[in-house]
């Protein structure tokens, strides 16, 4: 399930400090099977019932670059959107989300560069409320002048 504001591209000319923009999609264990298939990162706290019961997590959780995959789809597709070179990302996984949570991923413009077409976003997932990852983000956003 994925409810995801309009797509597109917001173009650094237009883009202002405190801007936002989010998506809500629910993790489900599919997402879980298919990160471990593409990542090759088969850590059994994922898939494995059994041995994750016997962690702090006391059940399977989901990878943490699962969940902050949905600050950069955020990105790429809305602020700034298609044609956002990413350039760095910090992160910190606050508490776990768990197969069938729903997450809600939100960016926040918090410093422009318009010269060098710099934008800085306070990022955060989180899940029934609380924040379960937090960090900032930096890219490069597309311009009019080079449509
Ligand atoms: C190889 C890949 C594996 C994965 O992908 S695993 C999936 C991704 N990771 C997660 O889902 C982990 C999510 N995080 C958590 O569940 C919790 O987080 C912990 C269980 C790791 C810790 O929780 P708790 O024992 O309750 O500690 P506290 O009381 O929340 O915090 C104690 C101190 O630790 C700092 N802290 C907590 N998490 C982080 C973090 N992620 N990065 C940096 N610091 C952190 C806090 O601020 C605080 O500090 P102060 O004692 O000074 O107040």
């Amino acid at each position: 399930m994925l409810d995801n504001m309009p797509r597109g591209t917001i173009c650094i000319e237009d883009i202002e400090m405190g801007m936002t923009r989010h998506l809500r999609k629910v993790v489900t264990d599919q997402d879980i099977e298919m990160f471990a298939e593409v990542s090759t990162d088969r850590n059994p706290v994922h898939l494995d019932d059994a041995y994750a019961q016997d962690t702090i997590f006391e059940g399977r959780i989901a990878h943490g670059m699962l969940t902050a995959g949905l600050i950069s789809a955020v990105i790429g597709e809305q602020l700034p959107g298609h044609g956002t070179v990413y350039l760095g990302q910090s992160l910190k996984f606050l508490a776990p989300v768990r197969p069938g949570d729903m997450v809600y991923a939100e960016v926040k413009v918090t410093d422009i560069d318009p010269a060098k077409r710099r934008v800085t976003l306070e990022t955060h997932c989180s899940v029934d409320g609380k924040k379960v990852v937090i960090g900032e983000a930096k890219v490069l956003a597309p311009s009019r002048k080079f449509d």
